[in-house]
C-alpha cells in the first residue's frame, strides 16, 4: 500500500472540516475523491500535504508515518502535489517554472527532466521560453501538472485538476492523467463523475469531511441513486 490515510481530523481554527477521513491506495491505482462544494476533498490533499496538518489520525506513505512533518519534507519523501489554484510563476518562463522545481535525489536516475518534459508534452515544448502567466488555463494547468513532476513523485496528488476549464482542455487534462497513471499513482479531485469514471479506477465520495461511499467507477457508473444523492449533475 502506497498510501493509508486513517480517520484523520482536520481544522480550521475551531471550524473542524475533516471529521475522521480514511483512505487507502495501492501502488499503481488512479483514484479519484468526489464530493461538492466544501466537502473537504481539497482539505483532504492539504491533509496528506502536511499542509494542513491533521489535528488527529495518522497518514502513512510508503509505510512510514509522515502527519506532522513538513510539506517540504512530505514533497521530497516523494509526493507531488498542484493546488487547486495551480500558482504558475509570473515572471518566469515555461521552462523556468520547470526548472525551478526540479529536484534530484542524490544517486537516483530522474524518470522526468526539464528538456525531457518539453519534449514530451510539445504543448510546453513549444512555449518553453514563454512566460507562464500569459498560457491559458488550461495550458497553466498541464505546466503545474509537469512541475510537479519535477520532485520525481510517486504518487502525485491533483486538486480539481479540470477546474473552469473548456471541455477541449479537459480531454487534455485526461489524456494527461492516463499518462501519468502507466508509472505513478494518482489521487486526483473532482465534482463531477463523469471525468472521474473515465480516468480513475474507483473512487471515494465526501460528504461534511466524511467518507460517505467507496466504489469502483463500474459501480459507480451505474448507481444512479449515489450519484443523485452525493454529486453534482455537471
Ligand atoms: N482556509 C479555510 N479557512 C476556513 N475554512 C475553510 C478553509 N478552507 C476550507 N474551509 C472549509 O472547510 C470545508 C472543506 O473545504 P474544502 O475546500 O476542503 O472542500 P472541497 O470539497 O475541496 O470544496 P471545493 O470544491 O469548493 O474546493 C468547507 O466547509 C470549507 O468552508
Amino acid at each position: 500500500m502506497i498510501l493509508d490515510v486513517r480517520n484523520i481530523q482536520t481544522f480550521y481554527g475551531e471550524s473542524q472540516a475533516l471529521q475522521g477521513v480514511t483512505l487507502q491506495l495501492e501502488a499503481g491505482e488512479t483514484v479519484c475523491i468526489l464530493g461538492r462544494n466544501g466537502a473537504g476533498k481539497s482539505t483532504t490533499l492539504k491533509s496528506i500535504m502536511g499542509l494542513t496538518p491533521p489535528r488527529s489520525g495518522e497518514v502513512f506513505y510508503e509505510g512510514k508515518p509522515i502527519q506532522g512533518r513538513p510539506a517540504h519534507r512530505i514533497a521530497r519523501a516523494g509526493i507531488g502535489y498542484v493546488p487547486e489554484d495551480r500558482r504558475i510563476f509570473p515572471g518566469l518562463t515555461v521552462r523556468d517554472n520547470l526548472d525551478v522545481a526540479a529536484y534530484q535525489r542524490k544517486g537516483s536516475a530522474a524518470r522526468w527532466t526539464v528538456d525531457g518534459i518539453l519534449k514530451k508534452y510539445e504543448m510546453l515544448g513549444e512555449r518553453a521560453d514563454q512566460d507562464g502567466a500569459t498560457l491559458s488555463g488550461g495550458q497553466q494547468q498541464m505546466l503545474a501538472v509537469a512541475r510537479s513532476l519535477m520532485i520525481q513523485p510517486r504518487l502525485l496528488l491533483l486538486d480539481e485538476p479540470n477546474e473552469g476549464l473548456a471541455p477541449v482542455i479537459v480531454q487534455q487534462i485526461g489524456e494527461l492523467i492516463d499518462d501519468l497513471s502507466q508509472t505513478t499513482t494518482i489521487l486526483f479531485t473532482d465534482q463531477s463523475v463523469r471525468f472521474a469514471l473515465k480516468h480513475a479506477q474507483r473512487a471515494y465520495i465526501l460528504e461534511k469531511g466524511q467518507v460517505v461511499h467507496e466504489a469502483s467507477s463500474q459501480e459507480l457508473k451505474t448507481d444512479q441513486a449515489t450519484q443523485d444523492r452525493f454529486l453534482s449533475v455537471a
